[in-house]
């Protein structure tokens, strides 16, 4: 078995050197390959040269799926009562919140692998910086560009139209999860998602981990997710409330300098993946072969928990200070944004590899 050519197990002299030969970037993304391959630790990393955080967004790696259809929920409760706070202060979910995990539809062809940059979209909003009542609408760079931390489930098996699936079958359906980060940019999101959703705000580029782990890896970390508050439809039901004690971190790379932004759970989650198949399929639509099905915002209770800038800086109006002593409203141009999750323990648990993407200025010419 090999990962981009570099043998598992034991590593003779002859490969080690072939390994140090190689840029640093891609070292890093091999080292990361075999940690996740090799969740036993026979693989001794530690023999491996260290390569530089830096560097890691300027390695190409190749899309896992040629993705269908892709669906965003929303399944934190954290989330959307901080979100709901933050916007239009109330905290109370959205209405069906807990009738079924709510979702909107993303754009597939906007899914980028993992190391792609990401450029500062176009687009309009409220200048809130203006003098004037009420604030104008401006056309240009976004200056809210966001974060989110999700999880996602890829669609293997298919389903016909009208054939739908209750909640406990719906890992036939799941193939494996990639960490997706669902970029945002508020402002032109705030201003456009009123009724229909959000959609340029949203849709300029989603990044996804290169490495799909499969539903099998995970079955050692199953666990019971949230009891429903109210009751559900049959094909929503989970007596087993099975879901998976992944934890995901999302960090902001500033030059050499990491910060870590938010912690938290997939298992905190309101909803579960084997849920969000269920919803998807309960009105008669298809799932294909390579669709996208995203978690919406991991968020957990507590300050560390927070899986979105939004949240951590309540809607941009108390900065967030990184390790390098600068501050964040939102996200800055060449700031990089690195996502990961791991199930299990952090040095023997499986490994998602890691959902990385840069902030380009905008192309205004
Ligand atoms: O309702 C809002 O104010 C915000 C909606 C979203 O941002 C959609 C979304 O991506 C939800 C999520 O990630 O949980
Ligand atoms: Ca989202
Ligand atoms: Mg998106």
């Amino acid at each position: 078995m090999t990962v981009d050519g570099l043998p598992l197990g034991i590593f003779s002299q002859d490969t080690l050197n072939e390994f140090a030969a190689l840029p640093k970037t891609v070292q890093q993304q091999v080292r990361k390959a075999i940690q996740n391959a090799c969740p036993d630790g026979k693989a001794d990393v530690s023999k491996l040269p260290q390569g530089s955080i830096a560097d890691i967004h300027d390695v190409q790696m190749h899309m896992p799926v040629r993705v269908g259809d892709f669906a965003d929920y929303s399944c934190s409760l954290e989330h959307v009562k901080n979100a709901g706070r933050i916007i239009v202060n109330d905290a109370r979910p959205p209405p069906a919140f807990f009738n079924f995990p709510i979702a909107y539809q993303g754009r597939a062809s906007s899914i980028i692998v993992s190391g792609t940059d990401v450029e500062r979209p176009l687009g309009q909003y409220r200048d809130k910086s203006a003098a004037a009542d009420p604030k104008p609408i401006v056309y240009g760079p976004s200056r809210a560009v966001d974060y989110e931390l999700e999880f996602a489930a890829i669609i293997g098996k298919p389903l016909a139209m009208r054939q739908r699936v209750n909640a406990v079958d719906g890992d036939e359906h799941i193939f494996g999860f990639v960490v997706l980060n669902d970029w945002s940019a508020r402002d032109i999101q705030g201003y456009e998602m009123v009724p229909l959703g959000p959609f340029n705000g949203k849709n300029f580029g989603t990044t996804i981990s290169p490495w799909v782990v499969t539903l099998d890896a995970l079955e050692a970390f199953k666990t019971q997710g949230q009891k429903p508050v109210i009751d559900i439809p049959r094909h929503l039901q989970d007596p087993e409330l099975k879901t998976y004690a992944i934890q995901m971190q999302v960090e902001v790379l500033t030059g050499e300098t990491a910060t870590v932004t938010g912690t938290s759970w997939v298992q905190s989650m309101y909803w579960s993946p084997r849920q969000m198949v269920a919803h998807a399929a309960s009105a008669g639509a298809a799932l294909r072969t390579g669709d996208v099905l995203a978690t919406g915002t991991v968020s957990g209770e507590g300050d560390n928990a927070k899986g979105c800038m939004l949240e951590l800086t309540e809607g941009g109006s108390k900065p967030f200070k990184l390790a390098d002593g600068s501050e964040r409203a939102f996200i800055r141009d060449g700031d990089v944004v690195r996502m990961t999750a791991v199930a299990g323990e952090e040095q023997s648990g499986v490994g998602f590899g890691e959902c990385v993407g840069k902030l380009v200025p905008s192309r205004l010419d």
